[in-house]
């Protein structure tokens, strides 16, 4: 039987260019040359992908995991859900979410990052999960801090979590990254605004979801993500994210 899903080719026109001079580490990076048109193979299509046996209990936490549950990470506590889609709307089940973030200060584990704000002894930044039946995630974290980067001026990143998702097929894999409702960085953001349609920028913006935060202990960002078609979640501005 075919999945017809799999094979609607991504609208790269509708995705952010990968050269944007507001956005300077992209100019560099980009490729200057017209990318070659490459048939997909069997194998992307058709073989196999990451299995859900494979991961451990504390995986989708975060705000445990570096420490494995010895103690927790400081921050404000969220837990983060949603649905994986594909482009008809159906749910994306059993397929692999990675994420990785800076911590509460805006600092990530990364011997390049270099920023004033400390590390923290417990927390690493990565976590993973699998969708359920239903195309459901959900993992729990500390909301990542904002901090700034050298790109003009005086540019921040608004606090942001970095998403990467399987799909069932290598040519579904999706790279990008979710915002925070109500964030006031996002105005000035130029990665954000590589991404020049209003309703797909909102797209990345998880709002917050009181019905699922738990009294006396967390709050919680709702964040859907469509793997292919019109509705895609659009891919960051990345050459690998093309
Ligand atoms: O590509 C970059 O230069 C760059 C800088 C800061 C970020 O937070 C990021 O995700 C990418």
């Amino acid at each position: 039987m075919t999945d017809a899903g799999r094979l609607i080719p991504r609208d790269r026109t509708a995705h952010p260019d990968p050269y944007d001079p507001g956005y300077k580490t992209s100019v560099l990076r980009s490729p200057n040359q017209a990318l070659l048109s490459m048939e997909s193979t069997p194998t992307e299509e058709w073989g196999p992908t990451f299995g859900h046996d494979q991961l451990g209990p504390l995986d989708n936490n975060l705000i445990l995991n570096w420490t494995k549950g010895e103690a927790p990470a400081v921050g404000e506590r969220i837990l983060v859900h949603g649905h994986v889609l594909d482009e008809l709307g159906k749910p994306v089940p059993h397929t692999l979410v990675e994420v990785w973030q800076a911590n509460a200060g805006g600092r990530y584990r990364h011997h390049k990052d270099t920023y004033f704000a400390p590390l923290d002894p417990n927390f690493g930044g990565c976590g993973r999960t699998i969708t359920d039946e239903n195309g459901y995630y959900q993992f729990m974290t500390i909301k990542p801090g904002a901090y700034p980067w050298p790109n003009r001026g005086n540019d921040w990143r608004p606090a942001h979590i970095h998403y990467s998702i399987f799909g069932h097929s290598f040519g579904q894999r999706l790279i990008s990254q979710m915002y925070f409702e109500g964030d006031p960085l996002m105005r000035y953001c130029p990665i954000f605004h590589t991404v020049k349609d209003r309703g797909q920028l909102d797209s990345l913006v998880a709002p917050l979801d009181m019905t699922m935060s738990r009294p006396l202990d967390y709050l919680t960002y709702k964040f859907d993500i469509v793997l292919r078609g019109r509705r895609q979640t659009m891919f960051e501005n990345k050459p690998e994210g093309l």
